[in-house]
């Protein structure tokens, strides 16, 4: 499908979705007369009313704009100094194994590679909550959790540079500048993860996911405690629990911020240790505040080119096309004649 083409990104990236930290807003940012018209009144009503107040916004969204701008060239430069110095604690942990899957996850990978699976047969191994298509599965052992958290505090603990998951995550680690991208994420992305998602979201490209960006996002009383509402720049998510102990701190989905409303919008799910959770990455959700412990957790945005050629997920036009290194954001350019067959491809599943 994309084989040999390059990943690229959308312009978007450099105007959408910045997110204005002290009033918890995402933003599209042209120039200050737009922002005003466009955001002024949901700035307002988040407690941004002088005109101090409204510098002081704007300079955290410009100094954002500008860290976007410088964002690749770093990464490659960090990754580079990384493989370089960092000496790993657990280097084991960097080459996934068949002993690092749950035997359970691995029976359902057995069901959804064998010929005559199909999504009901699915959903008797997993959890499903409601009707928003978010489902629960066994995918860690124990075991690998732990060695993995442990690498992953050595990391932290390491004086290497260290990048950011995004805005709204200031702990936690990129795992391609770690060097786990080729031999860790993409084969559980290809080998294990896909044949589930194919059956689960079919309409996503779940047949035909072929980049993603994974991060691990660190939630601890002194620093990060929650995540704000958001959607993720993905066709599909899947986010496990690597521990550590912690209380609250469970994922919602639906508009948090309409309820209580007499039938509640949303719905709270708790993390389960070295269990996943898949869910559409379109769909609106965040993380309730931890009261105690840590709390870690891999996220693995997952991307089908097929479909985000069509659509930017982030700023719902027509992808204007830049270049990008790695995965980029996951676009591709599309031949005039390949469009319309790769996408029945992957929704005719
Ligand atoms: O903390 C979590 O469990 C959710 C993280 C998340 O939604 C994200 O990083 O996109
Ligand atoms: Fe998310």
């Amino acid at each position: 499908m994309s084989a040999g083409r390059p990943f690229l990104a959308c312009a978007c990236f450099f105007s959408d979705n910045v997110f204005v930290e002290r009033y918890g807003l995402h933003v599209r940012y042209r120039d200050e007369g737009q922002l005003r018209r466009d955001h002024g009144r949901a700035l307002r009503e988040r407690g941004c009313r002088s005109e101090e107040e409204f510098r002081a916004a704007l300079r955290e969204i410009e100094a954002e704009v500008q860290r976007r701008k410088q964002l690749t060239h770093q990464s490659v430069e960090r990754k580079a100094i990384i493989s370089k110095c960092y000496k790993r604690k657990h280097p084991e942990v960097y080459i996934l194994q068949d002993s690092f899957l749950a035997p359970d996850f691995l029976e359902i990978v057995r069901y959804c590679t064998s010929p005559d699976a199909h999504l009901h047969g699915l959903l008797r191994y997993i959890k499903s909550f409601s009707d928003k298509r978010i489902y629960r599965l066994p995918v860690f052992t124990e075991e690998f959790c732990q060695a993995f958290v442990d690498e992953l505090e050595n990391f932290e603990q390491s004086d290497m540079p260290k990048g950011r998951p995004n805005t709204m995550n200031n702990y936690g680690v990129l795992l391609n500048e770690l060097g786990m991208d080729e031999t860790f994420i993409t084969p559980l992305r290809e080998k294990y993860l896909q044949p589930i998602t194919a059956l689960l979201y079919p309409d996503l490209g779940g047949a035909c996911l072929d980049s993603h960006k994974a991060f691990v996002v660190k939630y601890s009383l002194h620093e990060d405690l929650d995540l704000s509402s958001h959607y993720d720049n993905a066709e599909v998510t899947l986010n496990v629990s690597l521990g550590k102990d912690f209380t609250e701190g469970n994922l919602y989905f639906g508009d948090f911020s309409q309820d209580p409303t007499p039938v509640p919008k949303y719905i709270e799910i708790e993390h389960v240790g070295a269990q996943g959770l898949l869910h559409r990455g379109g769909q609106i959700h965040g993380a309730l505040p931890i009261a105690s412990g840590e709390r870690w957790n891999l996220i693995i945005w997952m991307r089908s080119s097929a479909i985000r050629n069509q659509l930017c997920p982030m700023c719902n036009k027509k992808p204007e096309l830049v270049e990008a290194e790695g995965f980029g954001d996951g676009f591709t350019e599309t031949l005039e004649d390949d469009a319309p067959e790769t996408v029945n491809l992957c929704s005719l599943w």
